[in-house]
Formats: C-alpha cells, sequence, structure tokens
C-alpha cells in the first residue's frame, strides 16, 4: 500500500462576476475555509481564488490547481440555472468521473431550508487524484451542503489517492467502511 500524504492541499473557488470585481465581498470563500478549518484535524494548506462566472474562466483554473496537486477544491457559486451560470458545464469540461450522489445530498438537504435548492445545479467530479464539490453561491448554503456529504470525503480521497484527511467526530464522523 502506498503511503498517503498527510498535508491536503485545498483550493476554495469562489465563482463570482461581482465579488471577483470587488463589488461585494466575498463571503462564501472565508466562510468554506473557516468551515474546513473546524472540522478538518489533520494538516493542510487551504489557498482561496475568486474567479469571475464563465465556462473557460472556471475550467481554466479548476485544470491549473489540479496540475498543481490539489486534492480537494470546492467551488462556490454559478450553479444556478441564470444565463452567466456555467459552472456545472466548467466542472464537466474536466471531469474524468462524476459522483451524483453528492449532489443529489447536497440538495435534499438544502431543500429542507429553502425550496429554490431545487435550482442548484451543484455536483461532485474527480479529475486526476483530485475530488471537486460544487457549492451554491448564497454563503448559508455552504455549511449546510458540506455539512450533507463531508462524512465521505475522507474515504473518497483515500480512493482516488488523494492526501489522507481526519476530521473532528464531534462535527463530522469520517466513514472509512474499511475501518469501522
Ligand atoms: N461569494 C459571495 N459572497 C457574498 N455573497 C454572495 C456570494 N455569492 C453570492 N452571494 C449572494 O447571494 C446572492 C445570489 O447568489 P448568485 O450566485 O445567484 O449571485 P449572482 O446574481 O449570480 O451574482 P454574482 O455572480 O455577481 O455573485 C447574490 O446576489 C449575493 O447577495
Ligand atoms: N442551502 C441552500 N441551497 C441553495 C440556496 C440557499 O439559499 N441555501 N439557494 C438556491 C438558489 S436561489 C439558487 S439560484 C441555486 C444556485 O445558486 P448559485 O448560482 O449561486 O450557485 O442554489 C440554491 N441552493
Amino acid at each position: 500500500m502506498t503511503t498517503q500524504r498527510q498535508t491536503a492541499r485545498i483550493a476554495i473557488v469562489t465563482v463570482s462576476d461581482r465579488a471577483s470585481r470587488g463589488e461585494y465581498e466575498d463571503k462564501g470563500g472565508p466562510g468554506a475555509e473557516s468551515w474546513l478549518r473546524d472540522v478538518v484535524t489533520s494538516p493542510m494548506q487551504i489557498v482561496r481564488h475568486i474567479v469571475p462566472d464563465g465556462r473557460e474562466a472556471v475550467a481554466a483554473r479548476l485544470r491549473e490547481l489540479v496540475e498543481g496537486g490539489a486534492d480537494l477544491i470546492l467551488v462556490t457559486g454559478g450553479t444556478g440555472p441564470a444565463p452567466r451560470d456555467q459552472t456545472p458545464e466548467a466542472v464537466a469540461d474536466v471531469a474524468e468521473k462524476e459522483l451524483p450522489g453528492f449532489g443529489e445530498e447536497m440538495r435534499r438537504a438544502s431543500l429542507a431550508e429553502v425550496p429554490t435548492a431545487i435550482l442548484s445545479r451543484q455536483t461532485a467530479v474527480i479529475r486526476d487524484a483530485t475530488l471537486i464539490i460544487t457549492l451554491p453561491g448564497k454563503p448559508a448554503a455552504i455549511a449546510t451542503c458540506l455539512n450533507a456529504v463531508f462524512a465521505a470525503v475522507p474515504y473518497c480521497l483515500d480512493l482516488i489517492g488523494a492526501a489522507r484527511i481526519e476530521t473532528d467526530p464531534a462535527r463530522i464522523k469520517a466513514f472509512r467502511p474499511k475501518s469501522a
């Protein structure tokens, strides 16, 4: 068995025309970072990026981050049905495998809070040894969605050959079937 890297490289990408132009302060990226710092107890390096909406811009940034060795990328924003919302198309452009269960479960959890959660086309995909999870842009959606799916993320990273991460079981109990 190969030894897994111990420091996880995590990128958070905010997709927002207005946040990228500085018209409002990005609350989604910092929100995702503080959620991870509360939940993940193993070493990690987190970098944050802000990009405008758009298929090419988002896909290009995702390719760069995967090539740079990211283990996990959280993308927030641009998952809805409006013309500029093209994050799912960008993610599909870089995907090698889709994990549709992530989107199903995140929407299910969000629908308990807001009926318009059905408008989000959020999903998760794998490219190389990177897991990419997309989240809605509304900052309040981030914790709802990560709480809904994160128990499966450490084992997914194990399976794709990414870094090993541990979580605070009081927040999220990571489920690893082989050690359960
Ligand atoms: N990163 C963010 N930081 C703070 N607030 C946000 C962020 N993303 C979205 N929001 C808030 O949620 C609302 C709906 O999000 P949505 O992603 O649909 O925005 P949008 O209308 O596409 O605009 P933009 O792409 O310029 O952020 C926004 O109008 C904004 O109030
Ligand atoms: N938990 C949660 N999910 C949510 C929402 C929300 O407020 N909370 N907003 C919804 C709305 S109104 C839209 S349009 C979609 C897509 O948002 P995005 O384009 O910012 O990604 O996410 C949906 N999912």
